[in-house]
């Protein structure tokens, strides 16, 4: 099932004909071990061109405009995303993508759902029992290209007060929004830092038990969506900025993906680092988070770290 990035959108609903459980395994190791290397013949495109849909200057401009909306205190953050086309000689085979993704981000949540290809490091929220997880991300930076660097670049993230404002504005909405339905909820002081293949995250793992009379899976669900890693905050005003400065429709970008199932108990990614994909064609998305300190050419060039995630995956490097 799938939410839209839009709250008044329908949710996506597909009842699979058959489902395997990899409960004993979270580590996703048996998964990988039953998902082949991808060959060198496995649909990868001869030829492929990339064209962004907005040119980077627009998007630039549109990132000036919503850090001045920030400074002048209309809103704490708000999440701005651009989409990349790319065009191939060959179908896509979106199994193919998904493969190489698995192999590339291992500890990611992958999916290949309702057009929608992608390898998210984010967890809106999991619920087994009354037992329930999120793993929030805001705040980013590229990799290093030696052990030092990246742990120099790890402790610039951690030091860097643009990017502690974007996670802090995430953190606080998930907690507020868990919290009056939880007997105990425990969270990170401090964001750790993630490491993925192509970018270094903050992040704050929150674990709660729910009381007894606790809302359902999807309303828990429906409270935290969309969170400030993919829309801002306040959230009205967030979705005002967008719908100002993007002027398209999300679809399922920056909505969520997952299961959920008859007993109430569901996992629900935020469905970011992700192409859609239709025969030759794929369109890939990526946003960032916009605060006061927000850099044009800095969050252009975030976009382009963070799209080092499902563009290599497309065209099999
Ligand atoms: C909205 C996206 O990333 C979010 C998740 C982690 C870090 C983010 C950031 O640092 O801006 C974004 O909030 C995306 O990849 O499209």
């Amino acid at each position: 099932m799938a939410f839209p990035f839009q709250r008044q959108e329908p949710i996506r609903l597909a009842v699979p004909a058959r489902t395997l459980s990899l409960e004993e395994t979270p580590d996703h190791r048996r998964l990988l071990a039953s998902v082949p290397t991808p060959s060198a013949k496995s649909g990868e495109p001869g030829a492929f061109a990339l064209r962004p849909s907005e040119p980077p200057e627009q998007w630039c401009g549109s990132v000036a405009d919503a850090a001045r909306a920030v400074r002048r205190g209309e809103l704490r953050k708000a999440v701005l995303a651009r989409r990349i086309q790319m065009e191939c000689d060959t179908d896509i085979q979106p199994s193919v993508v998904l493969r190489r993704l698995a192999h590339s981000f291992p500890s990611a949540y992958l999916f290949s759902a309702f057009g929608l290809v992608g390898a998210s490091p984010e967890l809106l929220l999991a619920k087994r029992g009354r037992r329930v997880e999120s793993r929030a991300l805001a705040g980013t930076i590229r990799r290093g290209g030696d052990a030092e660097s990246d742990r120099r670049l790890a402790s610039w993230l951690q030091e860097s007060g643009k990017n502690q404002e974007e996670h802090r504005v995430l953190r606080e909405a998930v907690l507020d929004a868990l919290t009056s339905s939880t007997t105990w909820i425990k969270a990170n002081e401090r964001p750790e830092t993630l490491k993925l293949a192509n970018v270094q995250h903050l992040m704050t793992r929150v674990r709660a038990e729910l009381k007894a009379d606790h809302p359902p899976f999807l309303r828990l669900a429906a409270m935290l969506h969309p969170t400030p890693a993919v829309c801002g905050w306040p959230r009205d005003k967030a979705y005002e900025v967008i719908e100002r400065l993007e002027g398209w429709d999300r679809g399922l970008y920056g909505g969520a993906l997952g299961w959920v199932d008859a007993e109430g108990n569901g996992c629900l990614c935020v469905t970011i680092r992700c192409a859609e994909i239709h025969g030759k064609n794929a369109t890939m998305y990526v946003g960032n988070g916009i605060v006061a300190d927000s850099d044009p050419k800095e969050e252009l060039a975030e976009t382009r770290a963070k799209l080092g995630a499902i563009l290599p995956a497309l065209i099999a490097p």
